[in-house]
């Protein structure tokens, strides 16, 4: 079906408000970042599928013959509504020969891939032999959503391999993107690679990933805000490294044991996402540095939510705490446990206080930049559009 090379994107994300309380039906508002996962896929006559992810320091290959073998666990009463059974996973797990629990946050990627990929196949009735090169300018496990911009790739390039859809051409575009149809049906496979390494997704990451800009998202519904103001967020990541699924999990395990203390807590965190968005429309309506003390608020209450569900971690109070001696306001983003805060940045922020916040968060060991928000969502590149550092893993692997 493939009949050359294709290469394609998709953004990250930060969530503004509502990590964790969107996978128990609150709403959450998410941005499309800057930071981008890049998939290649090339037609093999190998008779292998070969997949290589070297941020996590993985290359597998697999014959497709024995692959086929597992076809029958995948093929019973498929649709993309269905999510990964403990059988289906037991049988990925024996084949891939992932025996230890300890391992799981590396092996979710192959777990994830593999899942897609027979899913897909038994789905339309093809195997195909292809070598999948995935990179990523995103930090892994760090709240940034890579694991959804990773899901999304696979799902456009496997869909795109078994010709389940289309591979837009648009003349003379560096970049393309797939219908409205299409992207939903990306989005619906993505959402099962995240069932893979999340456990219980809300989704809001993979619809990021799929469609890009500013999304509110709630109990599966997807929202475009159309209007939205340019705000500047500085992105850290303290290096904490931790487990969505795990962070996931031990919320669910807080709400059972607590209900009547955790539910308002969860109804704040909806409130506050609704909040925001009627403060971001009133600003794209008439811009004024009057709504930024609101936001600001919003972030702070919002953060000491986050430490009462568990999420928290030092090193994100110790970013609250260092922005906060430079006057800024900081919250976690994803889901916490480490990995990265976000800090708001007001239009006129003083350049010399912000290279001062920088430099103190830095000599903490955390890294810091500066994002614009909004990104596009997944779309195809021509090889000439890509940026020297993509190219150069994708020619050197
Ligand atoms: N580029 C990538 N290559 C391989 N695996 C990836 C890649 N991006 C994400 N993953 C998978 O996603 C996991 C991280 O997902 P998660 O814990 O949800 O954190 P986040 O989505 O915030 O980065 C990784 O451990 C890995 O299994
Ligand atoms: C905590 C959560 O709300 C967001 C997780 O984002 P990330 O994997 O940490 O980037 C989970 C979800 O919505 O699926
Ligand atoms: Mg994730």
């Amino acid at each position: 079906m493939l009949a050359k090379p294709l290469t394609l994107s998709a953004p990250g994300k930060a969530i503004l408000h509502g990590e964790h309380a969107v996978v128990h039906g609150k709403a959450a508002l998410a941005v499309a970042l800057n930071l981008r996962t890049f998939l290649q896929i090339r037609p093999s006559n190998n008779g292998k599928v070969l997949i290589c992810l070297p941020n996590i320091g993985t290359s597998l290959n697999w014959e497709t013959v024995r692959l086929r073998t597992l076809l029958t666990v995948f093929s019973d009463g498929l649709d993309e509504s269905k999510s990964p059974s403990p059988e289906q996973m037991d049988a990925l797990k024996e084949f891939a020969g992932i025996t230890t629990e300890l391992s799981a946050t590396e092996s979710l990627g192959t777990l994830a891939f593999l899942y897609l990929y027979l899913s897909i196949s038994a789905k339309y009735g093809q195997i195909p032999s292809v070598e999948i090169v995935v990179w990523s300018e995103l930090p892994t496990g760090a709240g940034l959503g890579s694991s959804a911009a990773y899901s999304v790739c696979l799902a456009a390039a496997l869909l795109t391999a078994c010709g389940a859809i289309g591979c837009p051409v648009e003349e003379e575009k560096s970049v393309v993107r797939w219908p409205e149809e299409e992207l939903e049906l990306i989005n619906r496979w993505a959402f099962r690679g995240e069932q893979v390494i999340h456990g219980k997704p809300s989704g809001v990451d993979n619809s990021v990933a799929t469609w890009g800009g500013v999304l509110r998202f709630q109990s599966g519904k997807i929202t475009s805000l159309k209007r939205v103001p340019t705000l500047r967020i500085l992105l850290t990541n303290t290096k904490v490294s931790r487990s969505t699924k795990i962070l996931v999990a031990g919320v669910k395990d807080k709400i059972l044991k607590f209900p009547a203390i955790m539910n308002p807590v969860l109804a704040s965190m909806d409130a506050i996402s609704h909040e925001c968005e009627s403060v971001l429309e009133a600003m794209a309506e008439s811009p004024s540095q009057e709504y930024y003390p609101v936001l600001e608020e919003l972030f702070d209450i919002n953060q000491h939510h986050l430490n009462v569900i568990g999420v928290g971690h030092s090193s994100l109070d110790n970013v609250c705490r260092v922005t906060a001696t430079h006057g800024l306001h900081s919250k976690l983003t994803g889901a916490g446990g480490g990995g990265c805060a976000i800090t708001l940045l007001r239009p006129d922020t003083d350049p010399l206080m912000m290279e001062a916040a920088r430099q103190d968060l830095s000599a903490c060991g955390y890294e810091c930049w500066e994002t614009s928000i909004g990104a596009p969502g997944i779309c195809l590149h021509s090889l000439s559009s890509l940026k020297a550092d993509v190219l150069h893993v994708f020619n050197s692997v």
